[in-house]
């Protein structure tokens, strides 16, 4: 497996590979890796030969500076992981390779109204730096299929907006959501949950379990205020939001007719701001 920090000599590796036709997949990452994203790396070598992952914890999306001082950076563990699943190779840039106009460097898009809904609300710009760095990304790489896990549910509206802004030709492969066990969600951010906080980080997924279930039983008021009451007197969980939305638009569902539903919820369990969703139908 080789690893890059320019995009140049990524360029060179992958230039005599593209030209004898073979396809070349990306997993765009922020590091800290798990089984999660393995999961991506093996859906890549599916639909592709070549296979790059990407690690680089990408200034311009977070919105809180402590966040961004405290995301886990274990290099070592994530390219023993990366040689282990097979990827062919890990582009690991500094910010000066990404932003050598600095990261302040001017990026705004129309990513339409779901920009602005769920995590848009709680980190604001957030996908204006996601699809900043993904378009980066895609520009070093030029990758035939990019690989993205459904955890990111809103992510992936977005970078599909992204895609249809600049009429990128890249097949986008959403990859299933990799849960722990008992049912948490793997996440970079799981390693600062305390014990306690572990327990507690559980709701998530119960409560989406809960709406998936008894989807066909209530109304979706009465589905969203159960699925609520799932937070009450938990010490050290705070809800962001719980909705029961349309998986196209993000608009909280009106009807459970709707083609496409999703609930998604965000919640602080301890410091940990923790993300999950379910796709109802
Ligand atoms: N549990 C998971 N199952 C499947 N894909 C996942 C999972 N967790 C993350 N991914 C996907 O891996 C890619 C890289 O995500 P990222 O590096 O931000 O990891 P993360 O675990 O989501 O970290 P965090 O949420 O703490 O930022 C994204 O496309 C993301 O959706
Ligand atoms: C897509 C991504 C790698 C862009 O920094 C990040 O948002 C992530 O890890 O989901
Ligand atoms: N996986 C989402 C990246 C972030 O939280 O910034």
């Amino acid at each position: 497996m080789e690893v890059f920090k320019t995009k140049s000599a990524l360029k060179a590796f992958l230039a005599p590979l593209k030209a004898s036709g073979k396809r070349i997949a990306l997993v765009p990452t922020m590091g800290a890796l798990h089984n999660g994203h393995i999961s991506l790396i093996k859906m890549a070598q599916q639909n592709a030969e070549v296979i790059i992952c990407s690690i680089f914890v990408n200034p311009t999306q977070f919105t809180d500076p402590k966040d961004l001082e405290k995301y886990p950076r274990p290099i070592e563990h994530d390219l023993a992981m990366l040689a282990d699943a097979g990827c062919n190779g890990v582009f690991m840039p500094d910010v000066a390779e990404m932003y050598p106009q600095g990261a302040d460097e001017d990026w705004h898009i129309d990513l339409g109204n779901a920009e602005f809904l769920l995590e848009g609300e709680f980190r604001k710009g957030h996908y204006q730096g996601v699809t900043q760095i993904v378009k980066k990304l895609f520009d070093a790489v030029e990758p035939d299929v990019a690989m993205f896990g459904q955890k990111d549910f809103q992510q992936v509206l977005m970078i599909k907006n992204m895609l249809a802004h600049f009429s990128l030709p890249i097949n986008i492969i959403i990859c299933p959501i990799i849960r722990e066990e008992d049912g948490l969600a793997m996440s970079s951010r799981n390693i600062h949950l305390s014990d306690v906080d572990r327990k507690n980080s559980l709701v998530l997924n119960q409560s989406l379990k809960y709406v998936a279930d008894h989807f066909d039983e209530f109304d979706l008021k009465e589905l969203e205020t159960k699925a609520k009451a799932f937070y009450e007197n938990i010490d050290g969980v705070e809800l962001d939001y719980f909705t029961i939305a349309n998986g196209a638009t993000l608009e909280p569902a009106t009807s459970k007719e709707e083609n496409s539903v999703v609930a998604l919820v965000a919640a602080k369990v301890g410091s940990t701001r923790l993300i999950d969703n379910m796709i109802i139908k």
